[in-house]
């Protein structure tokens, strides 16, 4: 049964207006709400992703970050009773309409977890395991993919030498940008990353950041961190959420350094959460 429950404080700067030089709009969610069954998760969420950019969405635990996140390729689909209402738009086609073909549209997004999952096979075919679901069996193009893909997840240095190797036996950061490398194998437009680091050390972590700062430009980047100082440093936008709804959106260092409101200032300043 969907129960409307209305959030009682205001948003603000949640809808994009382009800026000058904006490669445009990616993503747009617009009053989006999610039920799991009867409880309600995300509230009338209205947000702009820039096409290029680095998004960050922060806020506390079970505030819905990565609900939201999930939204947006539709990997909440399979939950038993999960509802929504509003949309999420991607290059101006509601992802919710039914006859979005899923399959295809989550290939135009890549998805990368908390916990880096590569599959018990080796390193290049952990790379080439999209484009073989998708029957292609050319060698070359095959070839050409594991050494592109590793290059871009900032990789194949550390592994062309063992590419035959099994890749559990890789570094848990190794791993990371292992499935980086798969999910950039299919050629996505999108790459959503739930907490990519929280199970890496700092080392690993900030290789992750610096690969992520070198994906800006080629790839819109969606990430969940619950690490501010991360969310500072790699993103260019910033979705502050709290309790299903996002507060306030815009540009990282408005976040930071100017927040307009008392909430996000108390979060980012870590005075709750
Ligand atoms: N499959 C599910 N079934 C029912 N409730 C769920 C499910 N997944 C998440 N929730 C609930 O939805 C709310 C938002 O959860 P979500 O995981 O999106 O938050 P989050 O901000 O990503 O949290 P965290 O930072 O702890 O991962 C929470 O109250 C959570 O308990």
């Amino acid at each position: 049964m969907k129960e409307k429950i209305h959030q009682s404080w205001e948003t603000i700067e949640t809808v994009y207006h382009p800026k000058k030089g904006a490669k445009g709009i990616s993503v747009e969610v617009e009053r989006f709400s999610l039920w799991y069954g009867a409880k309600q998760a995300l509230f009338e969420n209205t947000m702009a992703i820039e096409r290029g950019l680095v998004t960050a969405l922060i806020g506390p635990s079970g505030c819905g970050k990565s609900t939201l996140l999930r939204s947006m390729n539709r990997m909440n689909d399979l939950i038993d009773g999960l509802n929504i209402d509003g949309e999420i738009r991607l290059d101006g086609t509601n992802i919710y309409h039914r006859d979005i073909d899923v399959i295809a549209l989550r290939k135009r997004m890549g998805m990368v977890f908390q916990k880096p999952n590569p599959f018990p096979m080796s390193i290049a075919e952990n790379v080439t395991y999209p484009l073989k679901v998708d029957g292609i069996r050319d060698r070359r193009i095959l070839k050409e993919t594991v050494e592109r893909a590793l290059k871009s997840a900032a990789l194949w240095e550390e592994v062309k030498d063992r590419l035959k190797e099994n890749a559990m036996g890789m570094s848990g950061g190794q791993q990371q940008r292992l499935c980086i490398a798969r999910a950039i194998a299919s050629d996505p437009e999108i790459l959503l990353m739930d907490e990519p680091c929280s199970a890496l050390d700092p080392i690993a972590t900030s290789k992750i950041e610096d690969l992520i700062d070198e994906l800006r430009g080629q790839y819109t980047i969606a990430i969940v961190t619950h690490n501010m100082q991360q969310a500072a440093r790699v993103s260019d936008n910033t979705a502050f959420m709290y309790l299903g709804k996002i507060v306030e959106y815009g540009k990282t260092s408005t976040i930071f350094e100017a927040p307009k409101s008392q909430r996000t200032e108390d979060y980012v300043t870590g005075r709750f959460g």
